[in-house]
């Protein structure tokens, strides 16, 4: 079955909307197109789909609401807008939602609820349990205390890691554009729309220029790689113009409506997949080759394999684990900065309690916290 027709049976949909969809440009909320979007989302529930919504808009929302033109440069003054701005966009939608007899539950998510096991399985089950009572979760990043590396950084990698978080069927990313175009089409006007995309090649990664205005982050870029982990975790996605009426009903109707990319069959091991391709790679680890077998095996990664320590990182990073030859084997997040690691070299882990100043771990990387890219 092609990817249009397996989204006429999406049931779990996870739709995205960025703030250039949800704002004018003169940084004030578009409340019509708002209204709209949310009684389209509130039928299809009636037709028997659940929804889980992505939505920007916090910083925009908090700009206009105090009445700021830009962005303020301070990262405290960017968290306290956000803040502002988070409680008015959840007003607004607890409102128009209500009017269409539909609850919702505020869930705000930084990179570790999704990374550390524990905390994928917490946020993975407050979902289901929101989806199980009939509400809609309304999911933003933790702006008001997400920065560095707990961040994600942008709501298009966010919405990726919800659809994998909650199994869903498929992904819809709504922006301000109808979807992948050859080029930039704010810079290339004779550029065309991509309608199918089947594999995000260095080509494909080409096209992808930044955001269209400064209220969006990260443009098309940033929806590329939120497609290739939701096509390597076996999740449809599709970009669409969110200024388009009845555009979701068709996307699920499977027409061919903005740019669909196709979910891959045999998707990695494992679920955390979007950790893969993660932007904030902070270093990385050469292991031997008996460490390269285990992790092929599904063990965690020891210090007892760990041959050399590059670069300058802190317990929680992203690093990658390398063989000696320089292939890639995987990816995690490690539980020793780069001080301790470079210490715990070649060391069994009862040795570890002399060796390191902080919270002593069996493992480097747990194997929960790892994606193999082998
Ligand atoms: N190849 C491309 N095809 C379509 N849009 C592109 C492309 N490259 C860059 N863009 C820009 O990406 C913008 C959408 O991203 P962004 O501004 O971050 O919006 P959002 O708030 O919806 O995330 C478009 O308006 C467009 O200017
Ligand atoms: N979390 C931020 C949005 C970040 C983001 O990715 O924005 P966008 O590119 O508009 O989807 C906010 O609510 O303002």
């Amino acid at each position: 079955m092609d990817a249009r027709q397996r989204l006429r049976e999406a049931r779990r949909i996870v739709v995205k909307v960025g703030t250039s969809t949800l704002a004018h440009d003169t940084g004030m909320l578009n409340l019509y197109r708002i209204d709209h979007l949310l009684r389209e989302l509130a039928d299809l529930m009636n037709e028997g789909r659940e929804i889980i919504l992505v939505s920007s808009g916090a910083i925009a929302a908090g700009l206009s609401k105090l009445g700021l033109a830009k962005k303020p440069d301070s990262i405290p003054e960017k968290q306290a807008v956000a803040a502002i701005g988070q409680g008015v966009l959840m007003h607004i939608y607890e409102k128009f939602f209500a009017e269409y007899g539909k609850t919702i539950g505020q869930v705000l998510l930084t990179k570790e609820n999704a990374v550390r096991h524990h905390q994928y399985r917490h946020s993975r089950d407050a979902l289901l349990a929101l989806l199980a009572m009939g509400a809609v979760p309304v999911i933003n990043e933790n702006d008001a205390v997400a920065v560095d590396e707990i961040k994600i950084g942008d709501n298009d990698n966010l919405s990726a890691m919800v659809a994998t978080l909650v199994d869903a069927d498929a992904l819809i990313i709504l922006s301000d554009i109808e979807g992948l175009y050859t080029a930039n089409p704010a810079t290339h006007p004779d550029a065309r729309l991509i309608h199918e995309v089947e594999e995000i090649t260095p080509e494909v990664i080409e096209m992808a220029g930044g955001a269209g205005s400064s209220l969006g982050t990260g443009g098309m870029a940033t929806k590329l790689q939120a497609a290739q982990v939701a096509m390597s975790a076996g999740v449809n996605m599709v970009i669409a113009s969110g200024s388009e009426e009845g555009a979701l009903r068709r996307i699920l109707q499977g027409e061919e409506v903005g740019t669909v990319f196709a979910a891959r069959e045999s998707h990695l091991r494992v679920r955390k997949s979007w950790l893969a391709f993660g932007k904030r790679l902070q270093g990385d680890l050469v292991v031997d080759a008996g460490c390269v077998k285990a992790l092929e095996g599904g063990s965690s990664l020891l210090a007892a394999g760990i041959k050399a320590v590059d670069g300058d990182f802190e317990a929680g990073s992203t690093v990658r684990v390398l063989a000696e030859d320089n292939r890639e084997i995987a990816r995690g997040i490690v539980n020793y900065n780069t001080e301790d690691l470079r210490r715990l070299i070649g060391h069994r882990t009862e040795d570890f309690e002399h060796l390191v100043a902080g919270a002593v771990h069996e493992e480097v990387i747990h194997r929960d916290n790892m994606v193999l890219m082998v």
